[in-house]
This record gives C-alpha cells, sequence and structure tokens, in this order.
C-alpha cells in the first residue's frame, strides 16, 4: 500500500521509488530533500523539517533556491544543477552554509544524487547532515588552540613533550632564546644526549616518581649556562591516556637569588657580612658535635673591643662602623681556614677553634689576635688605636654545650677587662662564682628599692683647722635578707651596667637632702652633704630638675649640696657631661672630683671642669705616713688644689699622725675610720650633737 506522502508525490508526477522514502521517512537526524527538474520539492522528510523549519506542506512545491539556499549563493546552485541535468556534471558533496525559515544560518554536509524516474524525469535528492554541533566543537577546538597559544606566548615557562624515557617530542616556548639549545639538538633526542649527567639524574628519578605517584612533581636543577649558573624549576606530568610526559620548566634564578640573599641577611651580619650570633651559635653546635665524635678540642673566644663606645660616642657611627669591618677584617687575618669568627653584635665578636691539640693552640691565637690589633687603624686619616679584651673557654674542660661555652667565654672576656684590658684570659671555674653573683646581684638590685632594703649612711667630714664637723657624705648601704650586706663597691658598678642607678640615683638624693634639711634644722649649722653620682646619672635629663625640686622642697640652698664625680666620668669627653657640669656649676652647687690620683689624674680636667672640690683618694693618705713617695704627692696635690682655688678633703684618714700630717701639708678638710665610720642618719645626729 502506497504511503499518503506518496501518494501526494504522484499526484505531481514526482515520485521516485517508494522503498526509499519509508527509509527516510523512518530517519529524522538527517535531512533528505527531493526536487524535480525544476528544483520543485518533491519530497521533504522529517529531518528536513527540524533542520530547516519547514513543514513538509509548506515545503512541497517550493524551488530549492527559494527555500534553503543564501541570496548569494542562489546562482551558482541554479547553475549547478541545470549543468547537472544538462551536461551531467554531478554536484559534489560539501559543507555548506544554507538558511532556515526564519533566515538563520544552517551548516550542513550536503550530498546529492541524481534519480531518472518513470516517466524519464530527473529527480535530484539532496541529504544533509547538520553540522552545528561539529562546527561547534570545531569552533572550540579551535578557541581552545588559540587561548593555549596565547597562554603560552604569555607565560616564560618552557613546556616540552616527551616520552617516559626522556625523548623529547615537543617543545613550546615563548622565547626561543630561554633555550638551553636550540631545537633541532633536542627534538626526537633524549635528554641525556645533551644535559648533563647529573641533570638527567634528577629528571629520570623524578619522572619515575611523577608516573608512580600519579601527581604534579617538582624539583629544582641548575644549569650552567654561557649567562652564568642558572636555577631552574621543573614541574612534571604524567600524560597517562598519551604515555608522555609533560615538563614544564621556570627559570627562578631571580627568586633563588633573593633567597640567597634573605638567607644571608638571616646569618650574616650586614656590616661585616661576617657570620651573625645566629650562624655562629649553629656552627659552634656543629664544631661541638665534631670534636666529640673525634675526641678533640675547641675554643671559643669572646672578644670585645675596648672602650669601642667612646669612640662611637666622639667620633661618631660612620667612623665606628668602618672601625668594625676593619676589626673583622684583621680578625679573619689571623685564623685558620677552619676556624670561624662571628659578630655577636655591638664590639663583641666570637671566635670559634676547632681541632685543637691543647690549650697553647687557642694562647698563641688570642696572642696573635692582640698583636694584629697594635697596629693603629686609620680611618679617614685618622689614626686609631684600639685594643682587644678576650675570654676563653675551652671544649670539654670549659663546658660542653655551645651556651655555656659561650657564657664561660663571655665571664672570662670580663676577667679580661678586670685585668686592664688588652688581654687575655682563660676561663676559670672561679670566674663562674664571680659572675653567678653578679647575675644574683642584678637580679634583686631590681626590686632592692621597693623592698626598702637600701639605705643611706653618712659619714661625717671635718674642718682641721677647726676640728669641727662641716658636713657628711652620704654613702649607700644594701642589706640584703640572703646576700646579706653588699658593698658599694660591687653593687653600684652593677647598678651602672643595668641602668638601675637612675632610679636609685634619684633615691639617693632624696633622701640626702631630707635628711641634710633636718641635721641642719636639728643642730642650727649650715652642714654640706656630699653625694656620689654616677657618669650614667649625668645622662638622666630629670637629674638636675629632681634636685632642684628637692632643694626647694627641703629648703635648702644650692651650695649645700656637693656632687661628688669621678675621672672615669669625664674620660668620656661627651658633650652632656660638659653641659650637666656647667648647670651645676651655674646653679652653685658645688662639684667635687672623688678619687684624686686612683685614675688619670690629668691635672687638665681640674682647669677644665667647673670643680670646687678636690678628694684626694684614701690609697694615697694611707700611705703619707710611711713612704716619701705618697706624702710628696699629697703635698703637691694639695698645694696645686690651692693654686686653682680648690678645696681639699682628704678621705680614708685612720689615725692620728695621718691628721696631724695632712695639717701640717695644709689640708683643708677631712674624713675617716679616725673620726667616724660611715653611720645610719640616727646615729649621725647624735654624734653631731655631742660635739655641739
Ligand atoms: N678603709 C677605709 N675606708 C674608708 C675610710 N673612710 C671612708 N672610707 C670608705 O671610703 C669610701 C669613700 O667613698 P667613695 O670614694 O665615694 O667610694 C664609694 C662610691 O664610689 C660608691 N658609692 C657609695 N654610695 C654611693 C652612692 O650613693 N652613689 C654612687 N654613685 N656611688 C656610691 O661606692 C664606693 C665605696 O663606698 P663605701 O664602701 O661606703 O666606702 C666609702 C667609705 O666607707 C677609712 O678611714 N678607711
Amino acid at each position: 500500500m502506497k504511503s499518503k506522502k506518496v501518494v501526494s508525490a504522484l499526484n505531481h508526477q514526482y515520485v521516485v521509488n517508494d522503498p526509499l522514502h519509508q527509509l527516510f521517512d523512518a530517519v529524522n537526524v538527517i535531512s533528505v530533500q527531493g526536487y524535480d527538474e525544476e528544483r520543485r520539492v518533491i519530497y521533504w522528510n522529517e529531518g528536513s523539517e527540524i533542520l530547516y523549519g519547514y513543514s513538509k506542506e509548506e515545503a512541497t512545491g517550493q524551488k530549492l533556491e527559494d527555500l534553503i539556499i543564501p541570496e548569494l549563493m542562489s546562482e551558482i546552485v541554479v547553475d549547478a544543477h541545470t549543468n547537472w541535468i544538462k551536461n551531467d556534471v554531478e554536484i559534489p558533496a560539501a559543507e555548506l552554509t544554507l538558511r532556515d525559515k526564519n533566515g538563520k544560518d544552517v551548516s550542513v554536509f550536503s550530498s546529492h544524487v541524481m534519480f531518472t524516474n518513470q516517466y524519464n524525469n530527473k529527480q535530484m535528492y539532496c541529504i544533509d547532515i547538520d553540522l552545528t554541533d561539529v562546527r561547534q566543537a570545531q569552533e572550540q577546538a579551535i578557541f581552545k588552540e588559540h587561548m593555549l597559544e596565547t597562554i603560552f606566548e604569555a607565560i616564560p615557562d618552557l613546556f616540552f613533550l616527551m616520552e617516559s624515557d626522556g625523548t623529547i617530542i615537543d617543545y613550546h616556548a615563548c622565547d626561543k632564546g630561554d633555550l638551553y639549545i636550540s631545537p633541532e639538538k633536542f627534538i626526537g633526542k633524549n635528554i641525556a644526549d645533551f644535559l648533563p649527567q647529573e641533570v638527567v639524574q634528577k629528571f629520570k628519578s623524578h619522572i619515575a616518581k611523577a608516573v608512580k605517584q600519579e601527581k604534579i612533581i617538582s624539583f629544582e636543577y641548575e644549569l650552567n649556562l654561557p649567562k652564568g649558573l642558572v636555577y631552574f624549576e621543573a614541574r612534571i606530568s604524567h600524560l597517562k591516556k598519551y604515555k608522555q610526559i609533560m615538563i614544564i620548566v621556570r627559570d627562578i634564578t631571580e627568586q633563588h637569588k633573593s633567597a640567597e640573599l634573605i638567607r644571608h641577611q638571616a646569618y650574616f651580619d650586614s656590616l661585616t657580612a661576617l657570620p651573625n650570633r645566629f650562624l655562629a651559635l649553629d656552627r659552634l653546635t656543629q664544631i661541638l658535635i665534631e670534636a666529640e665524635r673525634h675526641h678533640e678540642k675547641a675554643a671559643v673566644l669572646f672578644l670585645d673591643l675596648d672602650d669601642f663606645k667612646k669612640v662611637n660616642d666622639s667620633l661618631g657611627h660612620e667612623v665606628g662602623d668602618k672601625l668594625l669591618i676593619e676589626s673583622a677584617h684583621r680578625l679573619k687575618q689571623v685564623l685558620r681556614k677552619e676556624d670561624t669568627v662571628g659578630r655577636l653584635g655591638g664590639d663583641e665578636f666570637i671566635i670559634l677553634l676547632r681541632r685543637l691539640t691543647d690549650h697553647h693552640d687557642a694562647l698563641a691565637i688570642a696572642e696573635n689576635l692582640l698583636k694584629i690589633f697594635r697596629t693603629p687603624f686609620k680611618i679617614d686619616n685618622r689614626e686609631l688605636i684600639l685594643t682587644l679584651s678576650i675570654g676563653v673557654a675551652v671544649y670539654p674542660e670549659n663546658g660542653n654545650a655551645a651556651s655555656d661555652l659561650l657564657r664561660n667565654a663571655d665571664t672570662a672576656m670580663y676577667q679580661a677587662k678586670a685585668l686592664g684590658r688588652n688581654t687575655y684570659s682563660f676561663f676559670t671555674k672561679e670566674m663562674n662564682i664571680v659572675i653567678q653573683r653578679r647575675l644574683a646581684i642584678e637580679a634583686q638590685l631590681r626590686g632592692a628599692l621597693d623592698r626598702h632594703e637600701l639605705e643611706l649612711y653618712y659619714q661625717p667630714q671635718f674642718e682641721i683647722r677647726k676640728n669641727s664637723i662641716i658636713g657628711a657624705e652620704a654613702l649607700l648601704r644594701w642589706n640584703h635578707p640572703t646576700l646579706g650586706n653588699i658593698p658599694p663597691d660591687e653593687f653600684i658598678p652593677i647598678a651602672e651596667h643595668s641602668g638601675l642607678i637612675v632610679p636609685i640615683g634619684q633615691y639617693v638624693i632624696e633622701q640626702a637632702l631630707r635628711f641634710l634639711s633636718k641635721w641642719q634644722l636639728s643642730d642650727q649649722k649650715s652642714y654640706t652633704m656630699a653625694v656620689n653620682l654616677s657618669p650614667r646619672q649625668l645622662r638622666d635629663t630629670e637629674l638636675l630638675n629632681l634636685i632642684k625640686n628637692t632643694l626647694a622642697d627641703v629648703n635648702i640652698s644650692f651650695g649645700s649640696l656637693e656632687l661628688e664625680i669621678t675621672e672615669g666620668v669625664l674620660m668620656n669627653g661627651q658633650s652632656y657631661i660638659n653641659e650637666a657640669l656647667i648647670e651645676i656649676n651655674a646653679l652653685g652647687i658645688k662639684l667635687s672630683m672623688d678619687d684624686f690620683g686612683t685614675g688619670y689624674s690629668s691635672l687638665s680636667y681640674l682647669r677644665q671642669y667647673p670643680f670646687d672640690i678636690l678628694k684626694i683618694d684614701r690609697s694615697f693618705i694611707n700611705g703619707i705616713t710611711l713612704n716619701k713617695s705618697d706624702c710628696d704627692l699629697v703635698k703637691a696635690t694639695i698645694a696645686m688644689s690651692h693654686s686653682l682655688g680648690l678645696t681639699v678633703v682628704a678621705e680614708g684618714v685612720e689615725t692620728k699622725e695621718q691628721l696631724t700630717l695632712l695639717s701640717d701639708l695644709g689640708c683643708d678638710f677631712v674624713q675617716g675610720y679616725y673620726f667616724s665610720k660611715p653611720i645610719p642618719a640616727k646615729q649621725l645626729l647624735d654624734f653631731s650633737a655631742a660635739l655641739l
């Protein structure tokens, strides 16, 4: 039985063969159209309806060029069709862009056949396959390819595609100049043919890892290229499906340099380029491990530049820095290759000596270090002399751990300083006891004021001529519940070093002046009060305000206060000291040079600074009745002081003979055990009242 559709076609006498139509009707993914000799539609399957949007009814009888052929192609199509009918020139199958009912482009792959029916009429059948999806996929693929190209262009990395045995199949380089060798030399070649052996090994082991672990593996390697050593990072990805390896290589030389710089900054001192504390201690730990393993000795030398602070303060930090650089240079000269010199900070250096046979090796190096510093430094056309104090701790005798050795070498260095500087000192156990006590004192001193452990004692001063009290010197006492009575000679330097002298000194001034006020009132005499000042206190900007306020508070004249300073204070030569002394003098406060004769005793200080009083140290008073030289010195000092308009106080007078001699020499005032030891405030009140 003929179908309805075929019947309609028959009506137009365009029938082809019925079974074929039945087949086309069953397929709707392909468009099949039949045309008569005038290109009128005689057959239009469901696939055509879907593809071109015309229903069969709409299409049937329409001309091909009016239906789905774009205007521009119309003439060509008509000519080709005519040519086929007339001359039997087949229209080849081709990809075409046709047009649907809505005027939209339709991409198809179009094949054509020509039948001649029973009436000898020619009928062309077009079989069109929709290429929209294919086109889209193609476009997508092209787009992706372009995108990849663009990415490749933008990324400076090198991409290599290789077989898992290391044979390079393909590559991509944004800049061909980045390639180690030209592409011809590596495409199709194995990496072993052109890369250094150790790099090939790295590649092979990491490729094996990437294949095994099925993840991206990265590693670093370096190549010696004509432009220098270049560092690379390679990332390996296994393209399992294709049994290929993708390697992405990046030049990381810059990062390497930055990392190296950061590493250098973390481990080396930026001024001298020597290993810093961190690295030096790390090396010390290594040296100790090695020394233990090989049963060897090692030594730690702790070095401190003597009076470096003075150089920095007086000549400026620039000169100080140059001196440090030059010192580092000299230290290196003395050392053996296997030794280490590091800078711990400030003017402190550390030297690590390994593989020593005995102490003498360290001693020889310490001596050489002192020697090499004997040559003056030439900085900015200036000759400077700088000396060293060296503390030595030897492994294993003075400790097994790096920290112990360092601490002990530091202790020994302090000993070298105490010995007069410009020398070395080997650590001994006794030093440790000293340092332990020092640390304990410093720790306890911090709370001493709050715990009211500090008390002022007063030692009366006498005028020789009148044999009467003229004032007293305030001397600090510290009685600690467990450490006992700690002498000021021991705790004052520690207070000075730790800065605690500032609050302690303020306490002393306030206490002493309050007592003076009470004492003056009670005896109705204008006594004076001598108070010791440490160098650090002169840097305290609040000091003078405190003195002025306290004097005003207790209603005491400026002239009743004497501030005692030692020559050491003046040796610093700093401008703030000069300014403070001038201001003290301008206020009318008396200035006294303490311990005269013990230090450098530079007479120029007496002329240079506004002193009122000179105190001869008790070490000379002790000897005046025993040896002529001390007596001559004291005699000369008194004469000289008087010629400069200074009043002379002799300290430490213990005997009547000393007093008589001092009186003969024209000394003005005296203090000492002969009259009274330093005593508590209350006792002094009684003592002086009894003499009234
Ligand atoms: N052998 C003997 N010694 C006598 C005699 N007469 C006095 N002395 C001692 O000689 C020292 C004189 O004090 P200095 O030279 O200023 O030396 C003082 C001073 O430099 C410092 N010092 C004491 N109190 C203070 C203070 O409040 N502030 C500061 N910055 N230093 C202080 O501590 C040093 C020692 O003080 P002290 O132990 O009290 O020692 C005192 C005193 O007790 C004597 O006849 N024979």
